[in-house]
């Protein structure tokens, strides 16, 4: 008998010398014993852990185990036998499933997909124990699950054809679920060693492969960011978050809606607040129907009572914290914080949803602003995993540790990240957004530039991505921020304070077009709400005439250069990020990109993907676009990039012994 609570492999020892036996023989050893061996499951069997269960001839789970194959989401397959065993034992629809997704199942189903035996609440290896002694003596020749023929489904060739196209679909360049559906169709079309031999062969292929990397580089940054440490000082392991029992949350617009039923959902008593009545109505009406909807869902209970609702600002007087979720709109959230360090009792922490305004001006306006920090979600709240955690200078290490917690207890990824315009998701957007209108103006279509972000792994490319925001989003700040002028011959300025400008994004405001909500924007929809994207000549032409107006001749731009401008702009943000200590390592900006902007987890992220194309390539692509944009700032490398790459491009894991110190040259 075997005990198992095993992860897997030890992802760390990927690429540097591994130890312990190789599992591959070892598991054969297994099957092959003359003695009939069982698996007790406690904890977890989950990718090497499993593929050892499934050689062992029976396997017991404890009622709360958890099983899986999750390789695929680090850029693997299950290379120790599993895609030639799991569809032997459960059949091929069910193994595809489990090992493209990389899905855990809790021991109750693995039950009844005949994964396990038996499912126990005691100890399990006592369980297994007496299993064993039940089937003493019995025959183990239909136990070695290795020699079962593999089900063969009778339309075999359309059910790989259809599971590799929804694949294909759904893994947008991710090569690892496709070459899973590849070693799954080899256990049924090979004999067993021969499946065997091509399992370790399309693993070896993903091994090596530059997404496996990105994505086990993913896996370990999606951890570190929880270690997170501050300029001032301040860390995870030295701040002591303080408990938050009440929350209240202030404006229940889309965001305000979504947090609500968060925080409901995490057991927190809730205080919802609407200062019009009407809308606190539809609010309330909308808050229950997500939580009925949720509940549902998830086969979990409502969670209805936790949330009292009040059109008062007062009705947060005894709260342990607060989430502003208002208007973007400065003066209103100065307002509100104000009454809200008057109301609150002593200590309370006082948090804004705003996704680019400055926490400590906010924090001005309050008696306390060591207890104000920026909560920034992300849209749809209660889905979208992450949060920005943003601290101002004057936030205290125990708010920071606090709002950290409450995201964690909500089941999101939070990200520290310091007080700037847009923090570090938002202001990274803004070179991205610039480079894409500019792309417009010289030649290129909506269509080509969200076509060539599409084939890198985004789910949409920037002008979809717009259209479905909202285009008067931007425009109300770019308005606030004095951007949206006529020249001194009345068309409007392509130059702002010695910058370049693009006004397109305002001239399609100017037109109503603010993308689905009107049914027209970069695109046109069928009707205000609609949701499919089509080409829309009116633009065609409106590009044409605003190139016209403006002297300019459009050229034809290739692939290369819309992805080099687009996502090198980013990245070189991303560096300046670094460089002015806004975000304490190259994890929490991939972090961030991967779960909050459709960045592809495949390619680990924005500085991942910099570190794996190169840092002196992309200095030097920069470079070279700068000099033929002078104009804009945005493409002028950081100077934390040159100094990577003149020490040498160091991989991602040396780049913070160089930001740390200003001085190093590695
Ligand atoms: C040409 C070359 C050919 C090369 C041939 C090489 C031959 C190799 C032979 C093939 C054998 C293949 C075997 C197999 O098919 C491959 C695998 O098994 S891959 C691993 C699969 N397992 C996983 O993906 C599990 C990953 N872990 C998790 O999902 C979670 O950690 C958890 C287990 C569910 C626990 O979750 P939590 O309780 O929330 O805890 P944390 O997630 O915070 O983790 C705590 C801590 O542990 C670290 N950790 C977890 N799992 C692993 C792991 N598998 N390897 C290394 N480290 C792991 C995690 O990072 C945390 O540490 P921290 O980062 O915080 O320091």
């Amino acid at each position: 008998m075997s005990c198992l609570c095993i992860t897997g492999a030890d992802i760390r020892e990927f690429g540097a010398k591994m130890s312990g036996p190789p599992l591959v023989p070892m598991i054969h050893m297994i099957e092959a014993a003359a003695k009939p061996v069982v698996a007790a499951i406690e904890g977890v069997a989950l990718g090497g852990g499993l593929e050892l269960a499934l050689s062992c001839h029976y396997r017991i789970a404890h009622s709360k185990a958890r099983l899986g194959l999750p390789e695929v989401t680090l850029g693997l397959l299950p290379g120790a036998g599993g895609t030639q065993r799991l569809p032997r034992l459960i059949g091929v629809p069910a193994a595809l499933e489990l090992i493209t997704t990389g899905r855990h199942v809790t021991a109750a189903e693995a039950l009844q997909l005949g994964i396990v035996d038996e499912v126990t609440d005691q100890n399990a290896v006592d369980a297994a124990v007496k299993f064993a002694q039940s089937v003493e003596g019995k025959s183990l020749d239909a136990r070695r699950i290795g020699t079962f023929p593999c089900p063969r489904p009778p339309d075999l060739d359309a059910v790989f054809e259809k599971v590799m196209k929804e694949v294909r679909r759904s893994a947008r360049g991710a090569i690892a679920p496709v070459t899973c559906v590849q070693a799954v169709h080899a256990a049924v079309t090979l004999p067993y060693a021969k499946g065997m031999e091509r399992e370790r062969e399309l693993f070896s292929t993903l091994f090596t492969s530059g997404q496996a990397r990105a994505l086990q580089y993913y896996f370990f940054a999606q951890r570190a960011v929880s270690r997170w440490s501050t300029p001032s000082g301040a860390r995870w392991d030295t701040s002591k978050p303080r408990p938050v029992r009440k929350a209240a949350v202030i404006g229940l617009g889309t965001m305000g809606r979504g947090i609500s039923v968060s925080l409901a959902q995490a057991g927190f008593s809730v205080v919802a607040v609407e200062t019009q009545e009407k809308q606190l109505l539809e609010a309330k009406q909308a808050v229950s129907g997500m939580l009925e909807r949720d509940a549902k869902r998830r086969g979990a209970p409502l969670a209805h009572g936790n949330i009292k609702y009040s059109c008062s600002l007062k009705a947060a007087a005894d709260v342990d914290l607060v989430i502003e979720a208002v208007f973007e709109d400065m003066a209103l959230k100065k307002a509100i914080f104000r009454q809200l360090s008057a109301i609150c009792k002593p200590g309370t922490f006082l948090c804004s949803n705003t996704s680019a305004l400055d926490i400590d001006e906010l924090a001005s306006q309050t008696q306390s602003p060591e207890l104000v920090v920026g909560m920034h979600f992300f849209a749809p709240a209660h889905v979208m995993k992450l949060l920005e955690v943003v601290y101002g200078p004057r936030s205290s290490p125990e708010a920071v540790a606090t709002a950290m917690q409450m995201g964690k207890k909500i089941g999101k990824v939070s990200v520290a990240v310091g007080n700037c315009r847009g923090f570090v998701g938002n202001r990274m957007l803004k070179p991205y957004l610039e480079q894409a209108f500019f792309l417009l103006e010289e030649g290129a279509t909506p269509e080509q530039v969200d076509q060539v972000l599409e084939e890198f792994g985004f789910p949409m490319g920037v002008f979809k991505v717009s259209d479905l925001s909202g285009l008067d989003v931007g425009w109300k700040v770019r308005k606030a921020d004095g951007l949206v002028v006529p020249d001194s011959t009345g068309k409007s300025a392509r130059i702002q304070g010695g910058r370049r400008y693009s006004p397109l994004g305002d001239l399609l405001c100017e037109q109503g077009r603010f993308g689905q909500k009107t049914g027209r924007g970069w695109y046109q929809y069928d009707k205000p709400g609609g949701r499919v994207a089509k080409s829309d000549p009116w633009l065609h032409r409106f590009l044409e005439e605003y190139r016209a107006r403006h002297g300019l001749v459009a050229r034809r731009i290739d692939q290369q250069e819309v992805l080099e401008r687009c996502l090198y702009a980013l990245i070189n943000e991303g560096f300046q990020i670094l460089q002015d200590g806004i975000a304490a390592g190259p994890e929490d900006i991939d972090v961030i990109y991967v779960l909050g902007y459709g960045w592809p987890r495949h390619r680990g992220g924005p500085m991942f993907f910099a570190d794996m194309v190169g840092l002196d390539k992309v200095l030097d692509r920069l470079e070279r676009y700068h000099q033929l944009h002078p104009d804009v700032p945005g493409l002028k490398p950081c100077s934390l990039l040159r100094k990577l790459a003149a020490g040498g491009c160091p991989p991602i894991h040396r780049w913070r012994e160089v930001i740390q110190k200003p001085h190093s040259q590695l």
